[in-house]
C-alpha cells in the first residue's frame, strides 16, 4: 500500500503529522480479533498517541485505556472511554493525580511501590472509596531492547522488586481502602524478539504461584505492552503480528477460571499509521559530508536524538542516482539529526521528505525548544 498524501500537499506548508486512519483501523481491526480469539482485554496506551481522531478509533474497538497522568485519564475519560475501562499506571502519581482518578472511579491503579500504596489508601479513604489496584512487579526479565525503554531489569526505576513483595502484602493487609485485583508487569518496548514474552509468560506464572501459596487470588493479570513494529522496512510489515503475539500468552499463562488477561498496547497500534512530512530547506556541501537540511527537527521528532532510533526516511520527490546524505534538523543542538549517511536520490531544496512510523512517540514527545511552532496533525482515510 503507497504512502497516502493530502492531494494539497504541493501548498501545505510542513511540516506536519500525516495519519492514516484506514491503516490504523486495519491494525486494530487486527489487534481486536488476534485478542478476541485468545479472550485478551487490550488497554491503549495513550502515551504513545494521544489525538482525539485516533483515541475515538481505538475507544470504537472496545479497547480501555493505559494511562500515565492525570491529564492523560481525563483525556481518556473526555475522549469516551468509560471509567471502568480505564487504568492508571506510572512511579510518580501525584495527590492530585490520584485524587482526579478516585473522583472519576477508574477501574484500576497500577502501583510501583509501598509508599505510593499508603497513600492512595489514605486518599481514597477521606474520598470515603475503595481503590482497586494492581501490584507492578518487576519480573527481572530483559527486554533485549534499547537500555532507555527496558523497564523490567531490578535496575530500572519501575515496579516492586521481588525481594520486597512480602513487606509490601503485609502493607496491603493493613489498608483498608485498597483492594488488590491483579498483578502487573512490563518489562520495555520495541520488543521485537517474542521470546522474551515466553519468558515473561513464564515468570508470571511463577509470580501467580507464589501470591497463592499465600492465599491470594489475583483477578486478573496484565503483562504490559511493548511488541516492536518494522521501522527499517514498514511496508513489509505495517501490520504487526498480533496473533503470534497474543498467542504466546493465550498458551503459555496458566489462567485460573474467571481470570482476566490484560495487555497494555501503545507503539504496535498506531506507530506504521503515522508520517513525519517536512521539505528540505537546504542542500549543504561540506568536504566530508551533504547535509540534507529540514524544515523537521527534534522538536517535532526526538526519538533519534534521544534514543539513537532509526526512522526510515524518503525523499518523495528526488529523483536520479542515489547519494549520500546525513539528514538533520535546524535545532541548534548537533543530536538533532535524523540520520547519517542515508542513501536518498539526488535532493534539492524544496524536496518532500518524510520519516517514516512515527505514530507512536513521534507528536506526543515534541516541544517548543527555540520557540518552534507545533506541527499540525493531517488526517486521510
Ligand atoms: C507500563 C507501560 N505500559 C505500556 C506501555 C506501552 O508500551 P508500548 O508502546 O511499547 O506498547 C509502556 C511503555 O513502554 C509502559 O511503560
Ligand atoms: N518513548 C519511547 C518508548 C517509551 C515507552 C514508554 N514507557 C520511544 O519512543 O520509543
Amino acid at each position: 500500500m503507497p504512502l497516502q498524501l493530502p492531494a494539497d500537499l504541493s501548498t501545505r506548508p510542513t511540516p506536519f503529522y500525516l495519519y492514516d486512519l484506514g491503516l490504523l483501523e486495519q491494525t486494530l481491526a487486527a489487534a481486536a480479533d488476534a485478542a478476541r480469539q485468545h479472550d485478551i482485554q487490550v488497554h491503549y496506551a495513550l502515551k504513545a498517541n494521544s489525538n482525539a481522531p485516533i483515541l475515538e478509533r481505538v475507544q470504537r474497538r472496545g479497547f480501555g485505556a493505559d494511562c500515565v497522568s492525570g491529564n492523560e485519564v481525563q483525556c481518556a475519560l473526555d475522549n469516551g472511554f468509560a471509567p471502568g475501562h480505564v487504568v492508571f499506571a506510572g512511579v510518580g502519581k501525584s495527590d492530585a493525580e490520584i485524587n482526579r482518578a478516585l473522583a472519576a472511579d477508574i477501574w484500576c491503579f497500577n502501583v510501583e511501590s509501598a509508599p505510593e500504596l499508603a497513600v492512595i489508601d489514605e486518599l481514597a479513604g477521606a474520598q470515603g472509596r475503595r481503590a482497586r489496584v494492581a501490584l507492578r512487579l518487576n519480573p527481572n526479565v530483559d527486554a533485549r531492547t534499547h537500555h532507555y525503554i527496558t523497564t523490567g531489569l531490578e535496575a530500572n526505576k519501575f515496579g516492586i522488586n521481588l525481594a520486597d513483595l512480602p513487606q509490601v502484602l503485609e502493607l496491603l493487609a493493613r489498608l483498608p481502602n485498597v483492594e488488590l485485583v491483579g498483578l502487573h508487569v512490563h518489562i520495555g518496548s520495541q520488543i521485537t524478539d517474542l521470546a522474551v514474552y515466553e519468558t515473561l509468560a513464564g515468570r508470571v506464572n511463577e509470580l501467580q504461584q507464589w501470591f497463592e501459596h499465600r492465599g491470594i487470588r489475583l483477578g486478573h493479570l496484565n503483562v504490559g505492552g511493548g511488541l516492536g513494529v518494522d521501522y527499517h522496512e514498514p511496508d513489509a510489515h505495517l501490520v504487526p503480528d498480533f496473533d503470534a503475539y497474543f498467542g504466546i500468552f493465550g498458551r503459555l499463562l496458566q489462567r485460573r477460571p474467571g481470570q482476566q488477561v490484560h495487555v497494555e498496547l501503545g507503539r504496535s497500534l498506531v506507530a506504521q499509521c503515522g508520517t513525519l512530512v517536512s521539505r528540505v530547506l537546504y542542500v549543504k556541501e561540506s568536504q566530508q559530508t551533504s547535509f540534507a537540511i529540514l524544515d523537521a527537527g527534534m522538536t517535532e521528532l526526538i526519538r533519534p536524538a534521544l534514543y539513537q532510533s532509526y526512522h526510515r526516511i524518503e525523499n518523495l520527490s528526488g529523483q536520479g542516482p542515489e547519494r549520500l546524505y546525513d539528514v538533520v534538523g535546524p535545532i541548534c543542538e548537533s543530536s538533532d539529526t535524523f540520520g547519517k549517511r542515508v542513501a536518498l536520490p539526488e535532493t534539492r531544496r524544496g524536496d518532500v521528505v518524510v520519516l517514516r512510523t512515527a505514530g507512536a512517540y513521534g507528536e506526543v514527545m515534541s516541544s517548543g525548544y527555540n520557540l518552534r511552532d507545533k506541527a499540525p496533525a493531517v488526517y486521510l482515510g
